[in-house]
């Protein structure tokens, strides 16, 4: 199930583009809520999407995964227009981009088992059903931190970091090419919240996994990505290498942000050292 890729920041500038966002719009009625957007992921790259409540982070990533559609612009995954009616009527690629909430509770199925809600997916997308799925089942436990024990729970049975890495564990199930991360630690506290960001970063060395990671949380976004992009009243005010757009924030309101957020913590640096080769 396991593949190798090239280690996280080796190689993003030259890979393939993944996905692709041109002058994305998307308005509920009269309201516009996101404007102009263009952005692009490339494999193995982990895109932060920053910015306030209401400034049209989830709307973006919904948009991203196909949940959503925009009212204007093109979304291209793999080079391939997936809002063309031929690709709209060909759900089968849909399991390339999954995602992964803020409430881990509402989530997930809570008749369900962790066990039953990690199969999922592949009832959903039968192409990607593995040929032992027991097998399969214990091995996206072991990755995810999980143990045994905790197949046969159901959702309210275990704690909140707990859930959150069964949720993850349902998103890589079908080996996806992108998740998007809607404010994955928002709710766990602060050490819970480290373990989280440190099992996303290595599922993404070991996996070559690419991410969307949506947070109103600049310490989070900083560090995880390897691009960040600033949403800021539905548009995009600054996007580039994260330490560009950190180091030298282009746009007052990226200041305004960066002003707000304390340095990293040592465990974060720690963090950051053991899965990036140091920054
Ligand atoms: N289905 C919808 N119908 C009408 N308005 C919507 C809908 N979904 C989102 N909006 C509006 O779009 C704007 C952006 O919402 P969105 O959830 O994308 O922002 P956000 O940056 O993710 O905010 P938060 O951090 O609070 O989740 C908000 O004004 C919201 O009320």
């Amino acid at each position: 199930m396991m593949m190798s890729h090239p280690t996280p920041g080796q190689g993003a500038s030259s890979a393939a583009e993944l996905l692709q966002m041109k002058n994305v719009g998307k308005s509920f009625g009269a309201l516009e809520v996101l404007r102009d957007i263009d952005l692009t992921l490339h494999k193995g790259e982990v895109l932060g999407i920053v910015g306030e409540s209401g400034s049209g982070k989830s709307t973006l990533g919904r948009i991203a995964i196909g949940l959503d559609l925009p009212s204007r612009g093109e979304v291209l995954l793999n080079g391939r227009d997936v809002l063309k009616p031929d690709a709209r009527e060909k759900p089968a690629e849909k399991w390339r981009m999954q995602m992964v909430f803020q409430d881990s509770l509402a989530a997930l199925d809570p008749r369900y088992t962790i066990a039953d809600s990690i199969r999922e997916p592949w009832v959903a997308f039968p192409g990607r059903h593995p040929a032992n799925p027991n097998a399969a089942i214990d091995d996206l436990i072991d990755a995810v931190g999980l143990k045994p024990e905790h197949k046969d729970r159901l959702p309210h049975q275990l704690s909140g970091g707990q859930r959150q890495r069964a949720c993850i564990a349902r998103a890589i199930a079908v080996e996806p090419d992108v998740i998007v991360l809607d404010e994955p630690t928002s709710s766990l506290d602060a050490t819970v919240q480290a373990q989280i960001l440190a099992l996303l970063l290595r599922l993404r060395s070991e996996r070559g996994i690419s991410y969307i990671l949506i947070s109103h949380d600049i310490g989070v976004v900083r560090t995880l990505s390897d691009k960040i992009g600033v949403l800021h009243k539905g548009r995009m005010v600054d996007f580039g290498a994260a330490e560009d757009v950190l180091n030298n924030p282009g746009n007052e309101y990226t200041q305004h942000l960066m002003s707000a957020v304390l340095p990293p913590s040592f465990a974060v640096r720690e963090l950051r050292r053991s899965f990036r080769g140091g920054l």
